[in-house]
């Protein structure tokens, strides 16, 4: 499947309630967003599974991807585009085992030697973060800062997505480390406008 992480939109429960989950995610596309993750810590299964389905048909037609974060049998039973794991999540063999050639696999990369023990080769793309220090994630990683970002995006063989405090006016510093795109929670989640703030992604990096 092809695909675009040039902004990458990360699913917060609480932070898109206000607007609704599946509004915040339809008016982010319109926007701008290229790839979307379902993340939600603390639903259960069935729940998520349920918002997969949800939000996989309202994307239906737009040809962005909807991968599920950390859950593989969300992904499984969903009919979702993929997964994204973490170092400390399901491996990536079992992932690739279990999910197939045609389903996208991301996996979070916060240092060079993570990077130089992934199966590249089961991967379609790395999550470089945290760039800067976020309250989206309580236990993020060491921030990386730009340097530290372009640093790895250089290492990687693999489209790479940056992750970790980013707003539309670190786009063009983001670009110019090689990474392929930003993936961001809060500033699209919670914002008064979905749809504006995935545009001012788009306008920053044009
Ligand atoms: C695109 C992207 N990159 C990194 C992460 C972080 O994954 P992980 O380290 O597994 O942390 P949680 O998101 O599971 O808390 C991500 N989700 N997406
Ligand atoms: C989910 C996640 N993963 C990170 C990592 O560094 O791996 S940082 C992060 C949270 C990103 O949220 P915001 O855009 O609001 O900062
Ligand atoms: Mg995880």
């Amino acid at each position: 499947m092809r695909f675009d992480l040039s902004l990458y939109l990360v699913t917060d429960a609480s932070l898109c309630a206000a607007f609704g989950l599946e509004r915040t995610v339809v008016e982010a596309v319109k926007g701008g967003v290229s790839f979307v993750q379902l993340r939600d810590k603390h639903a259960s299964d069935a729940d998520m599974i349920d918002q997969a389905k949800r939000l996989k048909a309202a994307l239906a037609g737009s040809g962005v991807p909807l991968v599920i974060n950390d859950r593989l049998e969300v992904a499984l039973q969903s009919g979702a585009d993929g997964l994204h794991v973490g170092q400390s999540d399901t491996a990536v063999q079992e992932a690739r085992a279990a999910l197939g050639p045609d389903a996208l696999i991301g996996l979070s990369i916060n240092t060079l030697e993570q990077l130089h023990a992934a199966p590249i080769s089961l991967l379609d793309y790395v999550g470089l973060g945290p760039v800067f220090a976020t309250p989206s994630k309580r236990d993020h990683a060491a921030p990386l800062g730009f340097e530290g970002l372009a640093q790895l995006a250089a290492a990687s063989s693999l489209p790479s997505v940056a992750i970790g405090g980013l707003k539309a006016e670190h786009a063009e510093q983001v670009f110019q480390t090689g990474a392929h795109g930003l993936a961001v929670i809060s500033a699209i989640c919670g914002q008064a406008s979905p749809f504006d703030a995935a545009r001012a992604f788009a306008r920053s990096k044009l």
